[in-house]
């Protein structure tokens, strides 16, 4: 971190001092780094994470004493416990996550921008003697395979335990990452995050420390990242959002790969054929739920390869290949119940998971909204009041989240784990819309794909601060992950398809699982239904399914669905996979809109789309 001010080394506490003697690494930069936050932000102590169960024993046991953990009922939840953060600490804050790219042009016209040396000038001062009373954490830790060929490495400098636990579920870290690491005298991301809420002398700590005044910064051109003041999710997991979709986004764009927004779903039919499909919802809007999807047509089978973030590279043939970097999941509580995901409920079950912002029954045990079809006659919710099914308030918070290691699903696929990752046939975009876009649609052509997922739009919803149900544009479902201008993250995909030759490209469809009927229902059941859109999906990847050219795209007649044993109304299908010429006019100008938002970065090749779609709906 050659360009913040230092602070006063004089200012290292003697257990600093001891732990920086005995550090278990010969790794200069990172002691070099390590040594400089310290003097700045003023620690009482640093602990290196060694990533054991020892220590996760030990953590876990403190943050139950500092009243952080609730430690859940054994029987029902071993080694699992429960989170409540501050009331305004529930979710990502887009307003305040900003790409600090040496030109405003650079960050584009979607993202925050400030100067970057004014920004680590702002946030030097904030950052000054913000761990005091507290210890400095160091998370080694490894996005992917600690095998792979080129492994993305990142260290973690916390002040929050939680933060650490959390890393330990979501990622690779501790010793055998440090050592790699210091072998191969590899570059890491340096990824610093305080929750800034130092401790004077005598002050008593609160369960959720935080800072009214938040900053989650990325520096695309240095790797580097600065977290300040949030102690959830998004926020705070420096591996997860910031370093693995944008720091790795801007790392792909100059290496030729993509980081996506996509979960990765791998499908086998009836005859034993596999394929694997990685999917691009906006936050909270089902990505998890289909990663795990359990089919309702015969002889189908799903497993899970990841459930938000794929990284997809090109072999040497030019053939598309995906890793899942994460290793737990950091899933919605709300909605997942034992009826529309029993595989998540059965990983979560097997205990070592973290929720945050559940509500706690009187059994020692958690409880959110549809995680049962009973409520609870009586709870604690997730504001640790008393509530009761007419409390008339949620009793957890629609962005509560279970944090459990993705290996204990069930249906994870043995493959997950591998370092070469999986091919990758197809790629879905999906939004959340009540209108307009319909079930499912393939598209033309690749360029024709790209169109669709730039002007992917969807309904916001609580997984970010601000508004919910409004409708907005959000481009591969990466609008507030693109670590850079998001016309040339357009042109990015555009050009891949140059590169690597448009017959390696992935096919690409569009899907919307929340169509509503006029009676304000869902058009179309979802959930383990959607095995019926999968099923349509591989069959036209193997050229045997029908399907209808529309002005969007191809999309299935009907009859060219599988609907067999399906508890649905046929008109309500028929509505679910409706064109409606009318309804399309009417988005143009929010695409253009758009388009003129994203000004003249906006690749040509993406910009010939929209016209090309504006004549199909004039003829
Ligand atoms: N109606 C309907 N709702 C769904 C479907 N799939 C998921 N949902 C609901 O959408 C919400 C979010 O689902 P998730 O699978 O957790 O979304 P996600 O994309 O993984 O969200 P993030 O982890 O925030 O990125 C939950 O309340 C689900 O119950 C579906 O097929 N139909
Ligand atoms: O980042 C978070 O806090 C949770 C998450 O997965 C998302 O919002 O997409
Ligand atoms: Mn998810």
């Amino acid at each position: 971190m050659t360009d913040i001010v230092v602070g006063n080394s004089d200012k290292l506490k003697p257990a600093v001092e001891e732990a920086l003697k005995s550090a278990p690494t010969q790794h200069q930069r990172l002691l070099d780094w390590v040594r400089e936050v310290a003097a700045l932000t003023e620690p009482e102590t640093i602990h290196w994470v060694d990533g054991s169960q020892e220590e996760w024993d030990r953590l876990t046991s403190e943050l139950v004493d500092a009243g952080t953990f609730v430690r859940l009922n054994e029987d029902e939840f071993p080694n699992s416990f429960a989170a409540f953060s501050d009331p305004e600490d529930v979710a990502r804050v887009e307003e305040r996550t900003f790409i600090c790219s040496s030109t405003r042009e650079g960050a584009g016209p979607t993202n925050n921008w400030v100067d970057p040396e004014e920004m680590k000038a702002t946030l030097t001062e904030k950052y000054r003697g913000c761990m005091r009373g507290r210890t400095l954490y160091v998370i080694p830790f490894v996005m992917g395979h600690l095998g792979a060929k080129d492994p993305k490495f990142g260290v973690e400098l916390t002040d929050s335990a939680y933060v650490v636990c959390s890393m330990r579920i979501m990622a690779t870290i501790g010793q055998d990452v440090l050592r790699t690491m210091e072998e191969k005298d590899a570059f890491f991301v340096e990824a610093l995050h305080s929750v800034g809420a130092p401790l004077d002398e005598g002050q008593d700590d609160v369960a959720w420390p935080c800072n009214p005044d938040k900053y989650i910064v990325q520096f695309p051109e240095d790797r580097a990242i600065w977290s300040f003041g949030s102690g959830y999710g998004g926020n705070a997991l420096l591996g997860k959002k910031c370093y693995a979709l944008r720091i790795a986004s801007a790392i792909a764009h100059d290496e030729g790969w993509l980081a996506e927004h996509m979960l990765i779903l791998k499908v086998t039919d009836p005859q034993g054929e596999t394929h694997y499909i990685s999917a691009a919802f906006p936050s909270a809007c089902g990505k998890t739920n289909f990663a795990m999807i359990e089919p309702t047509i015969e002889g189908w089978k799903a497993e899970m390869v990841g459930d938000d973030i794929s990284w997809i590279t090109f072999d040497d043939e030019g053939k598309p290949r995906v890793i899942n970097p994460e290793a737990g999941l950091f899933g919605v509580a709300p909605g997942t119940g034992w009826t529309t995901n029993p595989n998540a409920m059965r990983g979560v079950a097997k205990g070592n998971t973290i929720f945050t912002n559940v509500a706690l029954t009187d059994n020692g045990g958690v409880w959110w909204e549809g995680m049962t079809d009973e409520v609870p006659e009586h709870l604690i919710d997730w504001k640790g009041q008393d509530w009761t099914p007419d409390s008339g308030r949620p009793a957890a918070h629609p962005n509560s989240r279970f944090c459990t290691p993705i290996e204990q699903c069930d249906i994870v696929a043995p493959e997950y784990s591998d370092p070469d990752g999986v091919p990758l046939s197809a790629i879905v975009f999906g939004g959340r819309r009540k209108t307009t876009v319909p079930l499912v649609s393939e598209s033309f052509d690749w360029n024709h794909g790209v169109f669709q997922g730039a002007t992917l739009s969807s309904e916001t919803t609580a997984a970010a601060k601000g508004q919910v149900g409004v409708v907005r544009r959000d481009p591969m479902a990466m609008l507030p992950f693109i670590g850079y201008n998001a016309g040339d993250y357009l042109q990015h995909w555009v050009d891949i398809a140059k590169k690597y030759g448009e017959e390696n490209m992935p096919k690409i469809f569009y899907v919307n699982w929340f169509r509503r009927t006029p009676d304000g229902g869902f058009a179309w059941p979802g959930f383990g239904e959607n095995s019926r859109v999968v099923k349509w999906i591989v069959e036209r990847l193997q050229g045997t399914a029908g399907g209808k050219e529309t002005p969007v795209g191809i999309v299935p007649n009907v009859e060219d669905l599988d609907l067999t044993g399906l508890d649905a109304d046929p008109k309500d299908t028929e509505a679910a996979l409706a064109v409606n010429v009318d309804e399309w006019k009417e988005e143009l100008p929010g695409i253009d809109e758009w388009f003129e938002k994203l000004g003249d970065h906006v690749p040509a090749e993406v910009k010939e789309q929209r016209d090309a779609l504006g004549a199909r709906l004039d003829g």
